[in-house]
């Protein structure tokens, strides 16, 4: 499976490919940077690969002057040679070429050589722990910049291949492994003697994928590392250090003792070294056991609660109970045992478990850090909660003081009687599921498994479950988002409700009115300047017959409207222009569908349509919808799913609207989990939360509610590079310029500082339509395009002038957040399209998720990249 990154960079080198002339090299990755060659910061990888670090070679040669003290402490053990990095920001040139590097090894004698590499490797071991991972496998498919840099800068690499060959003598596969461990020289064995190696050796050899057993090192192979002192072993030794494993992944010497807390996450996922090394069974039970046994749990002095350290009987509460806290880790909590809210010290409410519980201290006022100097059980709530609140209609002004009970009724503090229910209404609990604000579940809790099976030390398995991951959907008005979200609800199963149902036949009978004014208007427009010229015409040449006149003595040309419809039309424009109309229609939808469809079919219209282009406020569904007004105004008329997604403008009053769903089939890069028994993920819950472009206007004041998003979709039409755009302001912009504008805001925007990025290129079938028409250099943003001449057709010229655009945001996204942004293009038309864009998304979620978690347990294998690049099928062959 490739991974969003390497998909990304195949397309980028084939289109680079595409618009070089024939037979010229391929640019150097400095051209390429920011699209491609961006340096690793993928998901970690658990195992070691050898490492080209930028080096001086100046501090070489110093370096090289303690080589006496380094291999009196560290067992010499042959590496290869560190070679200069192919640093993308390796612009000046400072840095020695890897073949100069070369050279200088070579002409050193061998033990020399072994020693200075000894040195290298240990500067190289001095790095930030990050590091290991930047180090990460060249042939995992998760690194797309090696998988560029393999093929594409083939040339640059070379050298270093050989280079490498010309030292590495150990690094191996595994046949040649096992005929190379009975000549292992002397030294290696120090390695396997546990006492020789102090803990800055041990993180050495650790670094170097040394076996912390047998002392073989080869950097490619999976170690398996003990949770408790994290030493590797290779999978020879695996068994033999950690025994049965009654505690899980332990070597035998630290059963009974507490885990390292950095493994915590990582508890009871299988890696699959040890699932080939182990039965099913076997896995199954230890990890099991890692998850449950006593010594792994949390133990209470790590867990502070409202000021307080937990005793034992206080942990064993707070975990038996029915709803406990979710993936607890140590750490210091608040907790209101009224409302059952529970928190991290200093931050919002986290969630609601089971109240009445006796643990930790008593609730201060300033547990949350809140500012608002209104208070809930004493505790002084937080802005975003106050907000929350406000919305729900609760009154608080300064000082008030509540009293919120667990089932969310609430009265003033002082006053008895309860004054409403504060997650009573719907609306309540979406809001606060939006702003990630806990909400009590709506079914009194049942326990579904025996709760005799866990005891308050282990944390019942099925609570396990992850969180709905929020995608947040912003777009221009008229990009398309509305019917990406709609496609998304026709996807994943959600169905429309008879109510939504109704609101969209009413949007789509009074939207057919706008139209039918849009048109009127611009009729009224070319009709004023089609006379104009007409005049002109006529004053340059007096001899001309006098123009048409109608039957009362005014002026005709193609967009006169027959005069019957002239009364209509001066209404339906003024109805507009006091944006009344909601307040004529729907009522009057029937009565006058039949004029509405004379009126469309009337040649002056049918001539104004023809100039569409020339309409901006005329949308391409326009004729879709007119051409069956008779039909659509009919009181049993139902929409049609094409209607449904066609009609613009079905969004909820408040500019919000969004879908749960989850995918029914899992990923291909969530199959390498199958052989990991016990850590099949649960499928993914996604949230998708589209803010209409009215919402957006004022969204700044939403946009920190989003913090917590998952990522953010930002959709562009990209045939929008010639229409321009009206702000609010009543500036005009061209509409592409007014896109990067909003885009630049967003990605500026503080809240999505960590969040990533999804560009979706919409409304590729009309770019397509348009680019051979108009070039996209009408966009001052695209002024430096050129198409690599001849394009054979207008595909090829689109498909250019797509990546093109790709490119633009990228750099621009690079230039602001120095992050990659993640380019897909969709025609939001077409179903299968809009599926295959969340698929991608979904790809970019795991992808960025796995970047940041440590993949302890998780490892890969050398033919990882190699059988699974091509065979996504989300990935499309261009
Ligand atoms: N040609 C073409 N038109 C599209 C595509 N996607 C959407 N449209 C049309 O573009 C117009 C605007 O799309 P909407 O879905 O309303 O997007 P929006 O304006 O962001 O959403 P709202 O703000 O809710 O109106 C509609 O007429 C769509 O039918 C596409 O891929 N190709
Ligand atoms: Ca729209």
């Amino acid at each position: 499976m490739a991974s969003p990154e390497v998909e990304d960079a195949k397309r980028w080198e084939e289109v680079l490919r595409k618009m070089l002339p024939a037979g010229a090299p391929l640019p150097n990755e400095e051209q390429l940077d920011y699209s491609i060659a961006i340096e690793y910061d993928g998901p970690p990888v658990p195992y070691q690969v050898p490492k080209v670090d930028p080096l001086d070679v100046d501090s070489i040669s110093i370096r090289t002057s303690s080589i006496v003290s380094v291999s009196e402490c560290v067992p010499v053990v042959p590496v290869a040679v560190p070679i200069v990095k192919l640093s993308r920001f390796n612009k000046g040139g400072r840095s020695t070429s890897p073949m100069e590097v070369n050279r200088r090894s070579s002409s050193l004698s061998r033990s020399q050589q072994e020693l200075q590499n000894e040195d290298l490797e240990e500067l190289a071991a001095r790095d930030d722990e990050k590091e290991e991972f930047h180090s990460a496998n060249p042939s995992l498919a998760r690194d797309p910049d090696s998988v560029y840099a393999s093929s594409v800068a083939s040339s640059i690499r070379r050298p270093v291949v050989e280079a490498r060959r010309a030292v590495v003598t150990f690094d191996t596969d595994k046949d040649e492994e096992d005929e190379l461990s009975s000549e292992r020289s002397s030294v290696t064995d120090i390695a396997a003697s546990p006492v020789v190696a102090g803990s800055r050796e041990k993180r050495l050899l650790r670094k170097s994928g040394v076996c912390s057993r047998c002392g073989r090192r080869n950097r490619l192979r999976e170690r398996e590392a003990c949770i408790v002192c994290d030493e590797r072993y290779c999978s020879n030794c695996v068994l033999k250090a950690m025994g049965s494993m009654p505690e899980g992944r332990k070597c035998v010497s630290c059963i009974g003792q507490p885990i390292d807390e950095s493994k915590r996450p990582s508890l009871g996922k299988c890696s699959r070294m040890l699932a080939r090394v182990c039965s099913p069974l076997e896995i199954r039970q230890i990890m099991k056991a890692e998850r449950e046994c006593s010594a792994n749990q949390l133990r209470p002095e790590q867990l502070v609660v409202n000021g307080r350290q937990l005793r034992q009987e206080e942990l064993a509460e707070v975990l038996g109970c029915p709803m406990p806290p979710q993936k607890l880790k140590p750490g210091r909590y608040w907790y209101d045992k009224d409302s059952g809210l529970w928190g991290k010290e200093g931050e919002k409410p986290d969630r609601i478990i089971t109240s009445k519980l006796n643990v930790g201290g008593k609730l201060r006022p300033d547990a949350s850090n809140g500012n608002t100097k209104v208070y809930m059980n004493g505790r002084e709530i937080t802005r975003i909660e106050f907000r929350v609140l406000k919305l729900a209609s609760v009154q608080c002004p300064r000082d008030t003081h509540f009293w919120v009970y667990d089932d969310g009724s609430y009265e003033e503090e002082g006053q008895n009687n309860i004054k409403g229910n504060i997650w009573g209404k719907a609306s309540t609990r979406f809001i606060c599921s939006l702003v990630s604000l806990p909400v009590p579940p709506l079914n009194p809790y049942v326990p579904k498994e025996d709760p005799t099976t866990y005891s308050g030390r282990s944390v019942p398995e099925y609570l396990e479950h992850g969180r709905v991951q929020k995608l947040l959907l912003f777009g221009l008005e008229g990009s398309g988002t509305s019917t990406i979200f709609k496609q998304a609800k026709f996807l994943y199963g959600n169905k429309f409700t008879p109510e939504e149902l109704e609101n969209i036949k009413l949007m789509i009978q009074s939207n057919m009115y706008k139209y039918l004014s849009v048109l009127l208007e611009a009729r009224e427009r070319f009709e004023e300047e089609a006379l104009m010229e007409k005049e002109t015409l006529a004053l340059d040449d007096e001899e001309s017959a006098p123009g048409e006149t109608g039957s009362n003595g005014s002026k005709l040309c193609v967009y006169s409207i027959h005069q019957r419809f002239k009364h209509f039309s001066d209404w339906l424009l003024e109805i507009m222009a006091m944006g009344d109309l909601d307040a004529f229609f729907p009522a009057a939808t029937r009565e006058y569908a039949p004029i509405v469809d004379e009126i469309w079919k009337d040649p002056a219209i049918q001539e104004t349509y023809k100039r569409r282009k020339e309409i901006h406020l005329l949308p391409d569904v326009a004729k879709y919808f007119l051409d069956r007004a008779i039909e659509i105004s009919s009181n049993d008329y139902e929409p049609s799913e094409k209607d449904i997604l066609y009609v613009e403008g079905v969004t909820p009053s408040n500019g919000l609207a969004f879908l749960e769903f989850s995918f029914d089939d899992h990923s291909p890069m969530s199959e390498m989990y199958n052989e990991n028994y016990e850590c099949q993920p649960p499928l993914a819950k996604y949230q998708l939360i589209r803010i209409n472009s009215k919402g957006l206007h004022d969204g700044c004041k939403w946009l920190e509610m989003f913090e917590d998003v998952r990522a953010v979709i930002f959709c562009i039409a990209l045939s929008d590079y010639d229409q321009v755009w009206l702000h609010t302001t009543g500036d005009i912009q061209n509409k592409m310029l007014a896109n990067r504008d909003l885009f630049e805001s967003l990605v500026g925007n503080p809240c999505f500082r960590d969040t990533p990025f999804v560009l979706l290129l919409n409304k590729y079938d009309a770019f397509e339509d348009k680019i051979n028409q108009v070039p996209i250099t009408v966009c001052d943003w695209f002024k430096d395009f050129s198409p690599v001449k001849p394009h054979h057709n207008n595909q090829s010229l689109a498909n250019q002038a797509y990546y093109y655009v790709a490119v633009k945001f990228k750099e621009l996204y690079f230039s602001t957040s120095g992050r990659k942004l993640f380019v897909w293009q969709t025609r939001s038309h077409e179903r299968p399209s809009v599926d295959e864009a969340f698929k991608y998304i979904r790809e970019v979620l795991k992808w960025d998720e796995e970047k940041d978690e440590n993949m302890y347990g998780i490892a890969g294998d050398d033919s990882f990249y190699s059988t699974e690049l091509s065979s996504s099928p989300y990935i499309r062959q261009e």
